[in-house]
């Protein structure tokens, strides 16, 4: 048996996808719609306020595609905190002209690879923002969930853990050198989802998505070992694009 790596863990994440029904939306009175609005717009003040005394973090996007319209992202210290929040939401009558077609469970990991044996993460505040890390305030973000391939000599699972130490080395320097231009936040899901990652992007370029992912594609861990799942890309809403998405799109 390979030894396991060891992980650190943070903040949960709950990635809740939603897709408008928007004939249903259309079809409600005007000042009922607005009534909606509101509290939609309340809930979202309330979800967003976490990032004051860092008890988390909040994030909303418009999800290009038919895949989803929305999404929204919130980072808790506690699970039990996610299960609040998606009933929150789950409650307001905005729900009902809503579904969800994808949503991710996960918590925020960094993984031994990179930490020199020997040191105590935790005792570096770099290092607790990592784990806790508010959401960046980029224009875009891409998401996609991974696993890392268990098939004949391509089983991750079974490379002992200098082989896998020295691969996450080379994909941490490709990493690097798109500093300054995007930033990952690298989620486990083993144990809470269907994929064992979610990986989430933010950048001010979305190039930079398709340019990044590429050139992981080419590196080992990626082209052996990476199976990937659904990508989703967004553009960042403010609370006010929230309100024109919704009002907007009404003829
Ligand atoms: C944007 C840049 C970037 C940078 C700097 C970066 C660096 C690093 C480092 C240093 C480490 C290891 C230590 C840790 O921090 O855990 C990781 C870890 C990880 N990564 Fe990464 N990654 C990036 C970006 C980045 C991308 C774009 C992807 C998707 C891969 C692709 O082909 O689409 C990814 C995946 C992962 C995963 C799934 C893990 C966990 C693997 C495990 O087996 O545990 N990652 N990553």
């Amino acid at each position: 048996m390979s030894q396991a790596v060891s992980t650190y863990e943070g903040w949960f994440v709950y990635h809740d996808f939603r897709k408008i029904d928007w004939n249903k939306w259309k079809s409600i009175h005007p000042s009922k719609r607005e009534q909606m609005m509101q509290e939609l717009l309340d809930t979202i003040r309330e979800w967003s306020s976490v990032e004051n005394n860092r008890k988390g973090s909040f994030g909303q996007y418009a999800v290009l595609g038919h895949k989803a319209d929305l999404l929204f992202v919130h980072l808790r210290p506690t699970i039990d905190e996610l299960n609040e929040v998606k009933l929150q939401f789950d409650k307001l009558d905005f729900a009902d002209v809503t579904s969800t077609p994808y949503s991710f469970t996960s918590v925020v990991e960094l993984s031994s690879y990179t930490i020199p044996p020997g040191t105590d993460p935790f005792s570096d505040p770099a290092f607790r923002e990592r784990l806790e890390p508010i959401l960046p305030k980029t224009q875009y973000v891409c998401f996609y969930p991974m696993n890392k391939r268990r098939l004949g000599d391509d089983n991750w699972y079974m490379l002992s853990v200098e082989e896998r130490r020295k691969m996450m080395k080379s994909h941490g320097m490709i990493g690097r050198s798109y500093a300054g231009r995007v930033r990952q936040i690298i989620t486990g899901a083993i144990g809470f989802d269907d994929w064992e990652w979610g990986v989430s992007l933010f950048s001010d370029d979305p190039l930079t998505f398709k340019k990044l992912v590429t050139e992981m594609r080419f590196d080992e861990v990626s082209a052996r070992f990476g199976e990937f799942g659904p990508f989703y890309v967004g553009c960042r809403l403010t609370s006010d694009g929230l309100n024109a998405l919704l009002s907007d799109n009404i003829k």
